[in-house]
């Protein structure tokens, strides 16, 4: 792709970090629906990298392919230095536990408690966290690096939007994961709340030297948030840069993304 030289990622060059998550030509078709054609990416431990592209650009698929709820047609994709193809159901599972996950809409079981929302993941992952006998000071400490500890014993219902995303990012942070991956973060917030979100994304991500994978539609939250950004068009990283140097691009299919 002759853009894509035109864009080079002056920023990674000399990026010596560890790969957390590394794609190498991903492709997935469904049926003559040529979804990902050969996308590549690069995720280093404690940083953050916005994945940007249009309604229906593959992103998702992308997405599910790194956790395995999609199959690839091919390619490579390695989280944690482990190539997923490799491992068996029990290693997928507990490479898993070191991945967060922040999807559209939250998902708090209406049914739980904000506390018992929380305690869920911790029996489905006893293996990382071993026997806890009192779940409280995890649940609290959770809550409180999301401004929320007063809420631990409501349920979903009494909660607004933000709330309950703050809610759910809290229920990511308590197996402690060493990557979280952010499906349009701000999706259906109001700006002073998408702010609020962004500022926990990032005090996070310093607290705990967590990576960060996000996928957003949103060129604010891209603006803010991102130390990186891939442009998946195509179905190919067509794109990559920091957002000063892919706002300033002259590439037309660039510069759709940053027209208001
Ligand atoms: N399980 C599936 N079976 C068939 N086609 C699928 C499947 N999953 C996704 N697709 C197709 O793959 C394409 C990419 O979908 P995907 O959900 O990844 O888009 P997206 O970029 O996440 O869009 P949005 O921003 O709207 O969420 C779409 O054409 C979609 O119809």
């Amino acid at each position: 792709m002759e853009n894509q030289d035109q864009i080079k990622p002056s920023a990674l060059k000399n990026d010596s970090r560890k790969a957390v998550i590394e794609i190498r030509d991903l492709r997935k078709s469904f049926g003559d629906n040529h979804v990902l054609n050969g996308f590549n990416m690069t995720l280093r431990e404690g940083g953050n990298l916005v994945i940007m592209g249009k309604s229906g650009s593959g992103k998702s698929v992308m997405i599910k392919c790194v956790v395995g709820l999609v199959k690839p047609d091919s390619g490579m994709v390695k989280i944690l230095g482990k190539e997923i193809n490799n491992l068996d159901r029990g290693a997928m599972d507990e490479l898993r536990s070191d991945i967060g996950f922040l999807f559209q809409g939250s998902a708090l079981y209406d049914s739980m408690t904000v506390r018992e929302n929380l305690e869920f993941p911790m029996r489905r992952h006893k293996k990382k966290l071993g026997v806890i006998k009192d779940t409280e000071p995890l649940v609290l400490e959770a809550l409180e690096n999301v401004g929320l500890a007063h809420t631990m014993d409501l349920m979903p219902s009494e909660l607004s939007g933000g709330m309950k995303r703050r809610v759910a990012l809290a229920r990511t942070l308590i197996l402690k994961p060493k990557v979280i991956l952010y499906d349009e973060p701000t999706s259906g917030l109001d700006p002073i709340t998408s702010k609020e979100i962004i500022e926990l994304m990032h005090s996070i991500q310093k607290k705990y030297g967590t990576s960060s994978l996000i996928i957003t539609h949103d060129v604010d939250c891209a603006r803010v948030i991102s130390e990186r950004m891939i442009l998946l068009v195509d179905g190919i990283n067509y794109a990559e840069g920091t957002y000063a140097e892919l706002s300033q691009s002259t590439d037309p299919k660039v510069e759709a993304f940053f027209k208001k």
